[in-house]
């Protein structure tokens, strides 16, 4: 896209939809003019940062256990329609195939929302002994979902694009309840990785999945104090091994049917990474998803052009060579518009290399994050910019720890939570009944998120309904 073209300016992060939308374009992450609605189009430097982010997601469950596989985008309409609770839950957001050219199907074919129903005839198919399991399969795909609420880029889309969702099988309840809590640790660590902090809850039984025992979810809280579920977890019980007639063979030769998991993480995880970090001036990137992690700044004079440019393109091999993404911006903007263009796509460092640098065999870094300017010496450039890279990371994953912890608000009467939840998240005690949860919901005007998992127990404390003493706080929060 030309320079021209991003006339506009980047509004002010605190108008937090405003600068989320424009930032987008201006950083070339996403192109929002596809002609239809809840799809989008990945621009190549948004692509990038997608790549990189689901590089992380894919080291981490390799790493533990899980495998990558494949399945069919379309699921036959008697297989999605066999799970009650899953349809109901469903039923409304799938889209159907009818036709085939001129052809009506005989058997309509659901696009998938998520994958259950495609994979678990499979897994009836595989699944024979106790010695199969785990199985921990996943995969990264597009969803559809016909989502009827406001749809916006990244956060709430109709194609979701970047779509991970593991399925595991055990032998029991006990089992697939530890998997759950694997699988919370491997996505907090992706989180992590992201400098992404997040709330752990586990959801209210009106708002799990449909078709779980229960779900857990990590929420992040967004700059306009919304929380953003960018990770869903959750214990299937033996539902869908029921209806799907999954069994196996225990050690002593009797058929048993198997327990579940599922959980997925989709494009949000980058909408929460971008929402946290950028700034004012634009994009702020965690290096490790950063498409460009250093930008070398030739200072250019008359005199001396040659040994500038001959350093910047030695410093860049020398940095490629150490597997650091870096490019040299040698165009004729003036420093400052070079300044502008590649802060506002968030590349971590800057190098200035100028002739009195060269004379004292340095180069100039400057931290996105902070500003701050410290020289490298040139010998040691490519360590100096690795151990920046961990500073940058660092940094900002305890900002972003120290925003979400203050934007929790404990609470002890409903209009206090009414308030507070203007600005994140509020907790308050709740007796547990769900009649209580569901007059706390409509008299405060929003959901219980859920209820945290690392809960603070000890404290006796009154339902703010029914008056009843209670040990347990929920999350209240206004949501996207
Ligand atoms: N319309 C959407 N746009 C973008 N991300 C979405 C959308 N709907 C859900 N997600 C993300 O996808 C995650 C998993 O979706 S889910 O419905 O909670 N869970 C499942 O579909 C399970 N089968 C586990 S993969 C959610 O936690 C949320 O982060
Ligand atoms: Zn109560």
């Amino acid at each position: 896209m030309a320079e021209s073209e991003k006339e506009a300016a980047l509004p002010p992060k605190e108008e937090f939809s405003e600068w989320y939308n424009e930032l987008l374009w201006m950083a070339e992450i996403m192109d929002v003019r596809y002609p239809v609605k809840g799809l989008y189009v990945w621009y190549p430097f948004g692509f990038a940062i997608r790549r990189n982010t689901y590089k992380i997601i894919r080291e981490i469950l390799d790493n533990s256990g899980h495998q990558e596989a494949l399945f069919p985008l379309l699921i036959p309409e008697n297989e999605f329609m066999k799970e009650a609770e899953h349809i109901k839950g469903f039923e409304d957001e799938v889209y159907w195939v009818t036709h085939g050219g001129k052809d009506p199907l005989d058997i309509p074919l659901a696009l998938r929302p998520t994958s259950e129903t495609a994979i678990y005839p499979m897994y009836k198919m595989w699944v024979r002994s106790h010695a199969d399991f785990p199985i921990k399969i996943y995969q990264i795909v597009n969803t559809f979902r016909y989502e009827t609420k406001h749809t916006r880029p990244l956060i709430r889309l109709r194609e979701i694009t970047s779509f991970k969702e593991a399925h595991t099988v055990h032998a029991t309840w006990e089992d697939a309840e530890a998997q759950v809590k694997e699988a919370i640790g491997l996505y907090t660590e992706i989180y992590r990785r992201l400098g992404v902090p997040v709330l752990h809850s586990r959801r209210p039984d009106w708002d799990k999945f449909p078709g779980a025992d229960y779900t857990d979810a990590l929420d992040a809280i967004m700059p306009d104090g919304r929380t953003l579920q960018i990770g869903t977890v959750h214990h299937l019980g033996d539902n869908f091994a029921k209806t799907f007639d999954i069994k196996y063979e225990t050690p002593d030769g009797e058929q048993r049917y198997a327990y579940q998991t599922c959980y997925g993480i989709s494009e949000r995880s980058i909408a929460a990474t971008i929402s946290i970090h950028g700034d004012d001036k634009g994009l702020v990137l965690p290096p490790e998803i950063a498409p460009v992690q250093v930008v070398i700044i030739p200072i250019i004079f008359k005199k001396g052009a040659e040994e500038v440019l001959a350093a910047c393109k030695d410093v860049k091999e020398r940095l490629t060579k150490a597997g650091i993404r870096v490019e040299i911006d040698a165009s004729d903007l003036r420093p400052g518009a070079k300044y502008y263009k590649w802060e506002m796509k968030g590349v971590p460092l800057r190098l200035e290399i100028g002739p009195r640098d060269l004379q004292n065999n340095v180069a100039v870094a400057v931290r996105r994050d902070t500003g701050e300017k410290e020289q490298i010496p040139l010998p040691e450039i490519e360590t100096g910019v690795s151990s920046k890279f961990e500073a940058i990371h660092e940094h900002l994953y305890q900002k972003a720890k120290v925003e979400l912890e203050n934007r929790i608000f404990e609470c002890t009467e409903l209009e206090e939570v009414k308030k507070k939840i203007q600005d994140g998240v509020a907790t308050i005690p709740w007796c547990g009944k769900r009649e209580c949860g569901l007059a706390m919901e409509n008299v405060i005007g929003a959901g219980i998120l859920g209820i945290p998992l690392e809960q603070k127990r000890g404290k006796k404390e009154k339902c703010p309904i029914c008056g009843e003493e209670t040990e347990t706080r929920v999350y209240v929060a206004r949501t996207y």
